[in-house]
């Protein structure tokens, strides 16, 4: 009997459950869209059942698509988006209010408090992260202040707080376990990443009881089993958990201090190993923890682009430009340059380096030539320059010139995007053959955990180069056209 691991990709706009063989290789897919909940603007919000809802369909339309029998998983991977905050209620099981996506607004205000009190060191010296309504920690305490008689409950040890990680692994198991792993805990705002400890200064001064957190544990580990009730009446070993974007570095094999990944979904997420060094960043990335795994934790600097392919999907339902993300290459090649039209999609602010809640969305350049072509043209550059801007501030904090970057998630299939990429950051851009890193990253810590995979060395022998975009813009060129979207994104900046 053939066995295979099952990985769950909770993304932001869709679950994923795929199924892996020995050599890494994709077996079969199933995939489903669920429902964006936008309340008010800036405000981002899902339903964590809906979420639950999509994960148990594509676990039975997986296996039963590939005829495979549930006696076959030998081990369950997750991955997900991160930060976004689930709290529910420990003897119902029910969520007490939507799930907070990491992309919502709607702590702002708090964070401006936490930053007038001077609390921006401190975090930042415990956490890796900054004070943004991007991490869970503000999100939590939003909930608790907002919704009717939370914190009396929280207060009492009825609430328990997860993110999506952890909200599946409680579901999968029948709420026997409440753990999530080091790389989601790190994106919390209320663990202390050196002590490897949830914070009590930081949960004080928020006003979260502890006894909602979860336990930490190592990213690959068999947290619990399914209860047969779940999966198809067998018990499977639920072997590893990591954030997704922490998963696609592992997915890329990117093991050794100094490799990069960066992911095109629907944000844009560059990692850097630096392996058992917690580097502080003086220009706006993070430091966060990759993995905890063979009884040590590894570290990783971050930039964060909240707006990456999101702002294809903008074109697409937003300004019904184009019929599909795909078709968006096409229309770019049309057109040999933007004729100066710039995109700065801040739609939910801005990350990396800019770390900026208020500024919003703007279009520069138009003139009466300005034609469809120019615009999505702009918008595919503008994930492009997002990243620059990254790759710029990490290699002046990592001190690591970088050689090459390899690519994962949904927007790498546009060759035209790639090839701007690898022009405009001047180093090869390399995609790999399997380009769902993230669940094969999940697979692989999950693989691990039940000795279906035998190390770090086998899977990295797995890696598998497809094609590799060359630079090929002039320099001069180059740094003609990221003068001007520096100048568009000042100009964004000063509008508010
Ligand atoms: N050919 C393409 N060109 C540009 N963007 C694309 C293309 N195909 C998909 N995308 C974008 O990629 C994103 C989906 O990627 P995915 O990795 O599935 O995201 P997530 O995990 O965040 O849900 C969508 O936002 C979509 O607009
Ligand atoms: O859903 P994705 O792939 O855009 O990833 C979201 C990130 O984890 C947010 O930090």
């Amino acid at each position: 009997m053939e066995r295979y691991i099952l990985s769950l990709d909770q993304g932001t706009t869709s679950s994923r459950a795929i199924l892996f063989n020995k050599n890494g290789e994709i077996v079969h897919i199933a995939q489903r869209e669920f429902k964006q909940y936008f309340p008010k603007p800036g405000w981002v919000e899902h339903n964590a059942n809906e979420i639950w809802g999509s994960i148990l369909a594509v676990i039975a339309t997986v296996l039963s698509e590939a005829s495979v029998q549930p006696e076959q998983v030998a081990a369950i991977g997750i991955t997900n988006q991160r930060e976004t905050t689930v709290v529910w209620d420990k003897h119902t099981g029910l969520p007490i209010y939507n799930a907070i996506v990491w992309q919502s607004r709607q702590t702002a205000d708090i964070c401006e408090q936490l930053k007038q009190q001077g609390y921006d060191d401190l975090f930042r010296k415990k956490t890796g992260l900054l004070i943004d309504p991007y991490f869970s920690g503000t999100k939590v305490k939003w909930i608790l202040d907002n919704v009717d008689g939370a914190r009396e409950k929280a207060e009492k040890g009825d609430l328990l707080f997860g993110t999506i990680d952890t909200w599946l692994i409680w579901k999968l198991s029948g709420g026997r376990a409440h753990v999530t792993d080091y790389s989601n805990a790190s994106r919390t705002l209320l663990f202390n990443i050196h002590t490897l400890q949830w914070d009590d200064e930081i949960l004080n001064i928020l006003g979260i009881p502890k006894s909602m957190l979860p336990k930490v544990r190592p990213s690959s580990e068999v947290y619990a089993k399914t209860i047969p009730h779940h999966f198809f009446g067998v018990e499977v070993p639920i072997a590893g958990a990591a954030g997704d974007q922490q998963a696609a570095l592992f997915g890329q094999a990117c093991f050794e201090e100094g490799m990069a990944k960066n992911t095109y979904g629907t944000g844009c997420f560059m990692l850097m190993n630096t392996g058992e060094k917690a580097v502080q960043s003086k220009h706006g990335l993070l430091t966060t923890i990759a993995w905890g795994i063979d009884g040590k934790v590894e570290y990783a600097l971050e930039g964060s682009i909240f707006v990456a392919g999101s702002a294809i999907q903008w074109l697409r339902d937003g300004l019904r430009m184009i019929k599909q993300a795909s078709d968006s290459e096409a229309y770019a090649e049309k057109v040999d340059s933007t004729d100066g039209v710039y995109v700065v999609p801040a739609f939910v602010g801005l990350g990396t380096p800019y770390w900026d809640s208020d500024v919003r969305g703007a279009v520069f350049g138009l003139t009466r030539g300005t034609t469809k072509e120019h615009f999505i043209r702009a918008t595919l550059e503008s994930l492009a320059y997002q990243t620059k801007d990254v790759l710029t501030a990490m290699e002046a904090d990592s001190g690591i010139g970088l050689k090459t970057l390899r690519v994962d998630g949904g927007a790498v299939k546009n060759n035209f995007l790639m090839q701007f990429q690898s022009d405009m950051l001047g180093v090869p851009v390399e995609r790999p053959v399997i380009n769902e890193t993230t669940a094969l990253g999940a697979a692989y810590l999950a693989g691990l955990a039940v000795g279906y995979w035998k190390d770090r060395k086998e899977i990295a022998s797995q890696w598998q180069l497809e094609r590799q975009f060359e630079p090929q813009m002039a320099k001069e060129k180059q740094e003609a056209l990221y003068a001007g979207w520096k100048k568009a994104v000042k100009a964004a900046m000063a509008f508010k």
